[in-house]
Formats: structure tokens, C-alpha cells, sequence
């Protein structure tokens, strides 16, 4: 049998629903090994982030040689980096592995507004990782951010997918959550000549906790398994959704999303046909 492998490369986020814990529930439900190498602890619930503890490079220089050295990985995610130094280390061990099915979520501001990504380090995502990455997958304040320009409409959205690929990543997705007052969300793909879009329903609820890093960690799984970027990001799109729409009420906030509610669907499916 052959086994895909990924590995994230990520925060912890003690609660569950977010970082690293998310990233590793999402392989195993899309049937990839998960292998981790965390570059920073969160002591974080669904009310927020209470303390960010830092791991030094070299911690997590060592986690990705020892991953690297041995076991191998067919796709590779970034989230929480937190600071310059590890992101230039990152990058430098995704060269050293020759790492091609890079994909690079920019973490930088939790829900409740802690920051995840120190202000100095945006220049080194843009510098080092993202001319590494196949796939970036920013929200619209993160976009913002990694472009300079306010986005407002679809076609802000559409410009500033088309600056992002000029610094070098191959495919840009733009994910919607953040649009207000709208019913139908959208994802656009942009691989530096078309543009495709992933509109899904609003759902209202307030358990949105990890809905980033599970979406970038359901594209990674299916990049794992030698998808391609479109298939993993239309997979990615329904594998989020079923999280969202079974939320699990635990916590007294923000609460995560139900890791395993697409292949729950899927089951259930099966056995209606
Ligand atoms: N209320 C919602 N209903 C349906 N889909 C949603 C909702 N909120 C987010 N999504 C989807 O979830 C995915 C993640 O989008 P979002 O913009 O929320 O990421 P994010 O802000 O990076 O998340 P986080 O930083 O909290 O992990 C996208 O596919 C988006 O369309
Ligand atoms: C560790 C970690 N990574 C990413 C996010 C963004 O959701 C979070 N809240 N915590």
C-alpha cells in the first residue's frame, strides 16, 4: 500500500481547533500520515490566545531534518511562523529537501485578535517563503496585509491574487470568510492565468475557530495524494463546509469546527445508496 505523507509545520494550539492539532485531525480524516514540526506553543482555548511561547530556529530546524532525513513528505504546510528568524530557516530546509507541494498559510492574526506573526516577519514571507510556495492561501485581511492594498470588491480580490503571484507563489487562494454582509462566501483560485471561484453558503454560527488552518491542511492532504491544486481546493471547499455546518458546541467561545463531519457524510452516503 502506498502511503501519502504530510507535514505541517506549525503553532499548537492547545484547544484543538486550530494549528497543528487541526492540521494533523484533517490529514488523518483525508487518510494521509501527519507529521508535525511546531515552531511556536499557544496556550489558547476557544475564548483566545493566553500566552505564545516561541520555539528558538534550531528547535525546529531539528524537527524538519528529522522528518526530512527519514520518514519524507509528499506535501508541506506552513502556519503560525511567528518571527523572521524561522521563517529564513524554513525556508532554507524547504530548499535543502527540495520540497516542490509547498503550501503556505499566512498565519498572522488569531480571531479574538492575538498576533501570531510579529510585524517584521511579513517582509520575510514575502521574501523567502512565499517565491518557495505552491499555493498561498491568505484570508482577505492577511491579503491585505501581504499586498498593501484595501480589498473591497471581487476585483480588489482579483488584483491583489495577481500581485501575490508576482511574487513568485504559483497559485493564490483568496478565501472569503471575512466578507460581511453577503450570503454566498467565495474562494478564488488564481494560477497565474485563470481564475476559478468556490462560492459556498454563509453559515451562521460562531464556531469558526480553526477554519483556516483545516482548510489549508484539507489542500494539503489531497496535494499529498497527488491531486491537483484545483481538485484539492474544490475538496478543501467541501471538507470545510460539513466542519462548519456540524460545529461542535464545546468551550465558552469561539468553538472549533468538527474535524470529522466530511467523512461522517460520506459514510452516511454510502449506506443511503
Ligand atoms: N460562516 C461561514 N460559512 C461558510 N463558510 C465559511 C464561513 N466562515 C469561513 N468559511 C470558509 O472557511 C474557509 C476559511 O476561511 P476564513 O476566511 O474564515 O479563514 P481564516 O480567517 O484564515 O480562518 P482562521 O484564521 O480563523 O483559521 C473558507 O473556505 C471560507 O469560505
Ligand atoms: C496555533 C495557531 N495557529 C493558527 C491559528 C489561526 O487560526 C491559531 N488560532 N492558532
Amino acid at each position: 500500500m502506498s502511503i501519502s505523507k504530510a507535514l505541517t509545520i506549525a503553532g499548537s494550539d492547545s484547544g484543538g481547533g486550530a494549528g497543528i492539532q487541526a492540521d494533523l485531525k484533517t490529514f488523518q480524516e483525508l487518510n494521509v500520515y501527519g507529521m508535525s514540526a511546531i515552531t511556536a506553543i499557544t496556550a489558547q482555548n476557544t475564548l483566545g490566545v493566553h500566552g505564545v511561547f516561541p520555539l528558538t530556529a534550531e528547535a525546529v530546524v531539528q524537527q524538519i531534518e528529522a522528518i526530512g532525513s527519514d520518514l519524507g513528505a509528499d506535501a508541506i504546510k506552513t502556519g503560525m511562523l511567528f518571527n523572521s528568524e524561522i521563517i529564513e530557516a524554513v525556508s532554507e530546509q524547504i530548499k535543502i529537501f527540495n520540497w516542490s507541494k509547498v503550501i503556505v498559510d499566512p498565519v498572522m492574526i488569531a480571531k479574538g485578535g492575538a498576533s501570531l506573526l510579529q510585524d517584521e516577519a511579513v517582509e520575510a514571507v514575502k521574501n523567502h517563503l512565499l517565491p518557495l510556495a505552491l499555493i498561498v492561501t491568505p484570508n482577505i485581511p492577511e491579503a491585505e496585509v501581504l499586498t498593501g492594498m484595501k480589498i473591497h470588491t471581487l476585483d480588489d480580490r482579483r488584483a491583489a491574487a495577481e500581485i501575490l503571484h508576482s511574487l513568485g507563489v504559483k497559485n493564490v487562494v483568496i478565501k472569503g470568510g471575512h466578507v460581511e454582509n453577503e450570503n454566498q462566501l467565495v474562494d478564488l483560485l488564481y494560477d497565474g492565468t485563470e481564475f476559478s471561484y468556490f462560492s459556498s453558503e454563509r453559515i451562521e454560527t460562531k464556531n469558526t475557530h480553526g477554519t483556516g488552518c483545516t482548510f489549508a491542511a484539507a489542500i494539503t492532504a489531497e496535494m499529498a495524494k497527488g491531486n491537483t491544486v484545483y481538485h484539492s481546493v474544490e475538496t478543501a471547499v467541501s471538507f470545510i463546509q460539513e466542519a462548519i455546518k456540524e460545529d461542535l458546541e464545546i468551550g465558552q467561545g469561539h468553538g472549533p469546527t468538527n474535524h470529522w463531519a466530511y467523512q461522517q457524510k460520506k459514510r452516511q452516503s454510502l449506506h443511503v445508496e
